[in-house]
């Protein structure tokens, strides 16, 4: 089984993967130090399927659990959610005695883990993802936020999880659409740390309509936990994104974040938007960072074999989502910081994109790839 440590000082965690570990939560929560009343957070999809287990898991291991449903979408990424939980967890006990599971995809991990950053200054939480970006991103590296309608991710906090629970097998109840919005961000991941994984996500193409094979669901843990690897290794380095090396985790975002929020939440998926972000960052790669074309294509071609959507919506106004860029955390004294690729699995920072040079990036996702 695939542990990952996270080195940050007492602030260090296990990112456990492991077929079948949602039936350990409580021994994985114990010995990672927390105890007592436990609030899970969960969605009103993932409540049904996987919430009873978690809770028998976590009674055994001598917890206190209560359980917290919020409809499931990115929608429930808000303040109004945020407060609403923080009520509900004080009716329910939570006091800083307590903490938090947080059960579910991005959406669930992100607010819960924001809930946790803030309720009563702060309290443990951990994380136990059950989409692929949840496992293979959002459940490691502690940033937490709900969405405003300036932009995604704008109210938040660093605040790290007390463990990590992968258990790939949650996988298997998912759509199409999502699992493969999810391996956006492991192509993200290869894109700027490790190409030789592209052919591993490519190869999960044929397999995303008609469900994992038993053999993949087998290799999966070791493919999930070579994302958490990579992102944990530069969690560590850079821990608050103070030193340029967190920020290539953000390669596809910048535009990407723009066409999310120029919709309403939940229209376009967040993994989708990244894949359409990351179209545009390879087209300004090849322009202002020497990226082969031969590189940039064997980018595009997983991303087009795991079906994400790689052209722009119809009518969906070049402006806008530039308006919806102009608060994206990057910027430092007016000028963005640019994710771009120099080769397939390195990633650099430039400062010399404008808004004219995103402009025609995104006027690029208006034409079929070839
Ligand atoms: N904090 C970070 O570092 C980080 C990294 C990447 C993405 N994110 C955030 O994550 C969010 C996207 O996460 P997501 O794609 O997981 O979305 P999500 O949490 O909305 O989950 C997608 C859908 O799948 C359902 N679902 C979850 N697990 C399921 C399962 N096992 N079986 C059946 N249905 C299941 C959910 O109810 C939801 O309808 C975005 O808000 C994004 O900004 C954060
Ligand atoms: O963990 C990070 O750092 C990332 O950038 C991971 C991204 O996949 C994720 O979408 C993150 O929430 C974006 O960060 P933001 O700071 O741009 O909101
Ligand atoms: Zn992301």
């Amino acid at each position: 089984m695939p542990t990952i440590s996270l080195a940050l000082g007492e602030r260090s965690y296990d990112i456990h993967v492991e077929n079948g570990a949602l039936d350990r939560v409580g021994e994985f929560a114990y010995r990672a130090g927390l105890d007592g009343k436990i609030a899970i957070v969960t969605d009103t999809n993932v409540a049904p399927l996987y919430a009873e287990r978690v809770r028998k898991s976590l009674e055994s291991a001598g917890f206190m659990p209560s359980l917290h449903v919020v409809d499931a979408g990115e929608a429930s990424k808000s303040m109004q959610q945020a407060e609403e939980l923080c009520s509900e967890l004080v009716r329910a006990g939570i006091d800083r005695t307590g903490c938090i599971a947080a059960l579910g995809g991005g959406v669930v991990g992100d607010l819960a883990g924001f809930v946790a950053a803030i309720h009563y200054r702060g309290i443990p939480f951990m994380q136990i993802p059950t989409t692929i970006v949840a496992q293979v991103d959002s459940s490691v590296g502690g940033k937490t936020a709900v969405n405003i309608p300036e932009g995604k991710n704008l109210v938040g906090a660093f605040h790290q999880p007390s463990v990590v629970v992968i258990d790939p097998t949650t996988l298997v109840t998912l759509d199409r659409r999502t699992l493969a919005e999810g391996l956006a961000e492991a192509v993200k991941h290869a894109a700027i740390r490790d190409a030789s994984m592209l052919h591993d996500l490519k190869r999960l193409g044929p397999e995303l309509s008609i469900g994992f094979s038993l053999d993949t669901i087998a290799r999966l843990p070791d493919l999930i936990a070579r994302n958490v690897a990579i992102k944990a290794r530069i969690v560590e380095h850079d821990e608050l994104e103070t030193q340029g090396i967190r920020a290539l985790l953000n390669f596809g975002h910048t535009i990407g974040h723009g066409i999310e929020a120029a919709v309403p939440y939940g229209t376009i998926l967040h993994g989708e938007a990244v894949a359409l972000g990351m179209r545009a960052a390879l087209f300004l790669s090849e322009r202002k960072a020497g990226l082969s074309a031969s590189d940039a294509k064997k980018i595009l071609s997983a991303l087009q074999a795991l079906d994400l959507p790689l052209t722009l919506p119809e009518g969906m106004d070049t402006e806008l989502v530039l308006d919806k860029t102009a608060s994206d955390k990057k910027f430092r004294a007016g000028a963005i910081r640019f994710v771009l690729l120099t080769k397939a699995g390195e990633a650099g920072i430039s400062k010399k994109i404008t808004r004219e040079d995103m402009a025609e990036a995104i006027e690029e996702l208006r034409r079929p790839l070839t």
